[in-house]
């Protein structure tokens, strides 16, 4: 059996002029269908390049990615992604930002009406339906994020790619989108590659955890399974011994094995 999503054996190096930059080195992982994966690392170890690679915005060196064994090397509607700070066109509404990508998508295979009803559908999944008509100057970051968020589950991606989204926003902010996302997580299935910085919040929402190296030549030092059942409570893991193990783990990992050193 193939495994939905296949990082093979991957190297990214980036070149300017006559300097040549090794970013990651060897990098192999496979994802199942319906997996909550993060990748979490230094600063400035490629976990970005990563993401950008599977979501198909620049080339890989050497080594393939596989999604449902079709080589990606391009961007596609099957990989959505989400960056830390919105990408909303700042012009549109909240409702007409989400409708672009639906019509890209499905503006040949649903009616203008059908469309219309995914939209609210979409911007119902994160609760943002009382917001449609706002620009997104005039919402909150968190509830940019959530926008975000409805428009690339609205292209019903094969992978969702979550590069650090929570990040920019105070902590109750995050819990709650945190918490949302667990819930779409649940009541969609999608399968989603989430970086993060976070220790607690890599525990809290995946299956696994991926931790790479520092770079330059960072690969994956280690990837840990988090065996805990969901749907997750953060009040209640706060004591759970599975889940205070894996962030000790990954602190571990973090601080002791793969200390982070700042380039001179
Ligand atoms: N287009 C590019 N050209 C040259 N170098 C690049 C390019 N994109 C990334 N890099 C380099 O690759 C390395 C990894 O960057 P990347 O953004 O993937 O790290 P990261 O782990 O996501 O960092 P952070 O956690 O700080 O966001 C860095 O040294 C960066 O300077």
């Amino acid at each position: 059996m193939h495994a939905y999503l296949k990082v093979d054996h991957v190297d990214k190096a980036f070149t300017r002029g006559t300097a040549t930059t090794q970013v990651l080195r060897d990098v192999t992982l496979t994802i199942e269908r319906g997996e909550f994966v993060s990748i979490i690392g230094h600063s400035g170890c490629g976990k970005s390049t990563l993401l950008n690679l599977i979501a198909g915005l620049t080339p890989v060196s050497a080594g393939a990615i596989l999604l449902e064994n079709k080589e990606v090397n391009a961007p596609g509607p099957d990989r959505a992604v989400v960056f830390q700070n919105h990408s909303l066109l700042p012009w549109l509404s909240v409702y007409d930002n989400v409708r672009l990508a639906v019509d890209k998508v499905f503006g040949a295979g649903k009616t203008r009406a059908e469309r219309r009803d995914w939209v609210m559908h979409n911007l119902d999944l994160v609760q943002m339906v009382h917001a449609k008509d706002k620009r997104p100057s005039e919402i909150s970051g968190g509830m940019k994020q959530r926008v975000g968020l409805a428009r690339a589950l609205s292209m019903e991606p094969k992978i969702l790619l979550l590069d650090e989204p929570f990040g920019a926003l105070d902590a109750l902010t995050r819990a709650h989108l945190q918490d949302q996302v667990m819930e779409i997580h649940a009541r969609l299935g999608a399968t989603t590659i989430m970086i993060t910085h976070d220790v607690d919040e890599a525990a809290l929402l995946s299956d696994r955890i991926v931790m790479m190296t520092n770079g330059p030549s960072a690969t994956i030092g280690d990837i840990l399974g988090v065996p805990l059942p969901r749907p997750r409570r953060r009040l209640e893991l706060a004591a759970n011994p599975t889940y205070l193990r894996t962030r000790e783990a990954v602190l571990k990992f973090l601080y002791e094995r793969h200390r982070f050193v700042e380039a001179a």
